[in-house]
């Protein structure tokens, strides 16, 4: 029979890339050939970064009672007395006693102190409140401070930056405001946010002071450069974004506010408080995450709006804010012509504070009516190009078919074994990661720093091997990436797996999951009926999981074994037919050549509920970057060969039960998919 059971959590679950990519470990010295351009950081590992033992908020609620600590419930920390600080800190600058300053988050029990910034996982504060932390530990408590290297050039780039209104130059004070669209916002909005400008990058620079001073903590520089008619914008945090945790803007909150605006851009939060005089932070990392250590900086709010932008991505992501931030207290201003962006509703001359009132409550009871949808509905209709998802840039002929990658659907990916399965789904996920897709990887079969290796091969297009001097500067650029890592190797429960999951897309705000592969949670029943109940039990729980959180699920499963010459089909996914139900799309990566097309290998499409177009295109794998999308420079050849195959496709045989790949003949508006299987014999 299949038992689930729950099995200890390890310690060191998700293991953020920082981890795999920190410094140059791994490297044989001898091979090192310059000299670090940073510094190696020790704890390459942090343990403050890793998640703690799941606990609920019962569980805290209980256990603080049973120590006799009093608690308040917030929205979604609880509020205890600090240990971390003494009686004599006791009261902050405007004399008000802040004896509760410690925020426990209700679902990681991480908590912090608001006082001393001392901060921890639940094990930490059980440790301290059972005398177990001894003063070393507590020191690792304290929340870590800028390193060395980054507090001098935080103060560089401070001292040399200046208010924009003493640039000498009127010209240069003009050319800037009109670059960062800051025509209509005031000297007096730039000084009270105090705002500064770098002449020598041509950028506005953004504090992040520590609360109650104004001590600097760090930076984020917002560069413009001319591109054609527009602008384009280069964002450079110190610290690096991952631990850039600053709600621009909390220098101006008292602790009487009630109400906040958030937004997605400092820029958006100046024309926001000028032009309404409300309260208004923004978020350090726009749309991207909403990191849990900010949430007890949010507790005051009883009510919290959130107006990130003007596409359906903010809008998407203001709902998944909302939810870590109990959405009955948020509302969400919903993207549209009229509803702009901030700023540019400032530069418009429209009307701010109307359109705040315009908010929509981010909660919906279990049973709503259509006029509650009603906004909705006209969001996802007046946005038909972004509801259809992240399109691939590396796989244009995978964007065609299935449009692009959407938050809440369940793909299941099967190809024969050794086929490359791993090596291309590494590189159909990068590419979404590479696009701001917060990506989440259970390699349960090969190790991560095997599969990190070959992903990093994959984004710098070529051999690292032979270029160790560039090691450093790409395993920077991919450490910016919003990748995450499970620890897990070998079999796993899926209870466990699934807890994971949940975790990470709390914590660091994942909307994919790839599981390579769903065999490694099938324990080890013997008889195939077991087997098959364990598989359609797992595909359940990872359907249910999409559902809940919005978060796309790729999942690799094998299939059953087949004969090496026939070609695979939906129903040669192993298991019953549970699957392909409740797969969304359906990928098999096909180990045979078109007729027409390159590479020996090719994708087919040959489930996709979405729009439903199904269909194949070639793969041509290139060995020394691992990549199976074509490079720019030999499009033109694979167009060639359509050209020169002419665009009539071969009908699908009849005879073969759905076996034949379907051309995607329902495109409509790009040039007809001429792909053709060749099903004589399997490629070498
Ligand atoms: N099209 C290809 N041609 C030649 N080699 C390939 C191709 N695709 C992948 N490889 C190489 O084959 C090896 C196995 O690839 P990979 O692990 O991606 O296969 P897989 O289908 O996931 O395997 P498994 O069935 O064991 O899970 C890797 O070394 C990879 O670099």
């Amino acid at each position: 029979m299949w038992v689930l059971f729950r099995s200890g959590y390890p310690l060191r679950i998700l293991l953020p890339l920082r981890g795999v990519w920190m410094g140059r470990r791994g490297l044989p010295r001898s091979l090192v050939p310059a000299p670090p351009r940073r510094r190696y950081r020790k704890e390459a590992l942090p343990a403050l970064e890793v998640p703690a033992l799941p606990v609920t908020a019962t569980e805290i609620r209980q256990y603080l009672r049973g120590h006799g600590i009093p608690f308040q419930d917030g929205h979604s920390c609880l509020r205890a007395p600090s240990p971390f600080v003494e009686s004599s800190q006791l009261k902050d600058q405007a004399g008000v006693t802040t004896s509760f300053s410690l925020f426990i988050d209700k679902t990681t029990g991480r908590f912090l102190c608001m006082t001393s910034l001392a901060e921890g996982s639940w094990e930490d504060f059980q440790a301290s409140v059972e005398g177990r932390g001894d003063g070393n530990r507590e020191g690792v408590l304290l929340s870590k401070t800028l390193e060395a290297e980054d507090i001098e050039e935080v103060q560089r780039i401070w001292d040399r930056a200046v208010p924009l209104w003493e640039l000498p130059d009127p010209e240069e004070i003009q050319l800037a405001r009109t670059m960062f669209g800051l025509n209509k916002v005031t000297d007096d909005t730039l000084r009270r946010f105090s705002v500064r400008y770098l002449r020598s990058a041509r950028s506005l620079v953004f504090p992040w002071f520590y609360p109650g001073s104004w001590g600097l903590r760090g930076l984020k520089l917002l560069g413009a450069e001319g591109q054609g008619d527009g602008v384009h914008y280069i964002q450079t945090t110190i610290p690096r974004p991952g631990a850039y945790h600053n709600l621009f803007g909390l220098p101006l909150i008292s602790h009487r506010d009630v109400e906040v605006v958030l937004t997605s851009r400092e820029l958006d939060s100046l024309a926001l408080k000028q032009s309404t005089g409300l309260p208004t932070l923004a978020l350090p990392r726009g749309t991207s995450c909403l990191p849990p250590a900010l949430l007890p900086y949010l507790e005051q709010f009883r009510r919290i709006v959130f107006w990130l932008g003007d596409d359906l991505r903010s809008w998407e992501a203001a709902k998944l804010f909302a939810r870590k931030l109990n959405p009955k207290r948020c509302s969400l201003v919903r993207p549209g012509d009229q509803q702009p962006c901030p700023l540019e509703a400032l530069n418009r001359g429209l009307n701010l504070s109307r359109i705040l009132r315009s908010a929509l409550p981010a909660w919906h009871k279990s049973i709503v009516s259509f006029r509650q949808l009603r906004e909705e509905v006209l969001g996802e209709l007046s946005n038909v190009e972004q509801v259809a998802g992240v399109r691939w840039s590396r796989f244009p002929d995978l964007s065609r078919l299935l449009k692009g990658h959407r938050k809440g659907e369940l793909t299941v990916f099967t190809g024969p074994t050794g086929s490359g399965k791993t090596t291309f789904i590494s590189e159909y996920a990068l590419d979404l990661c590479s696009q701001g897709v917060n990506t989440l990887w259970g390699s349960f079969e090969i190790s991560n720093v095997r599969l990190a290796r070959v992903m990093l091969t994959q984004f710098a297009m070529g051999r690292l091997e032979e270029q160790l001097d560039k090691y450093d500067e790409w395993a920077d650029r991919f450490e910016d990436l919003p990748l995450y890592f499970m620890t897990f190797h070998g079999q796993q429960s899926i209870r466990t797996v699934i807890d994971t999951m949940q975790h990470a897309v709390y914590v660091y705000d994942i909307c994919h999951v790839v599981i390579d592969n769903l065999q490694f949670m099938m324990g080890h029943e013997q008889l195939s009926t077991d087997r098959i109940a364990a598989q359609d039990y797992i595909v359940g729980a990872f359907r249910k999981f999409a559902t809940d959180t919005s978060c796309h699920v790729t999942l690799v499963i094998h299939p059953r074994k087949e004969d090496d010459d026939k070609e695979l089909q939906t129903a040669s996914i192993f298991g019953s037919a549970k699957a392909s139900q409740e797969a969304d799309n359906i990928l098999i990566l096909q180990d045979r050549k078109l007729v027409t097309g390159p590479g020996k290998r090719y994708l087919q499409v040959s489930k996709n509920r979405f729009d439903g177009d199904v269909g194949v295109f070639p793969l041509e794998f290139n060995k020394s970057s691992l990549t199976f999308s074509i490079p720019p420079k030999s499009k033109s050849r694979l167009k060639k060969i359509k050209d020169d195959n002419g665009l009539v496709a071969k009908k699908p045989s009849s005879g073969k039960k759905g076996a034949t790949p379907q051309n995607s003949e329902t495109c409509s508006d790009l040039a007809p998919n001429t792909y053709q299987p060749d099903t004589s014999k399997p490629s070498g």
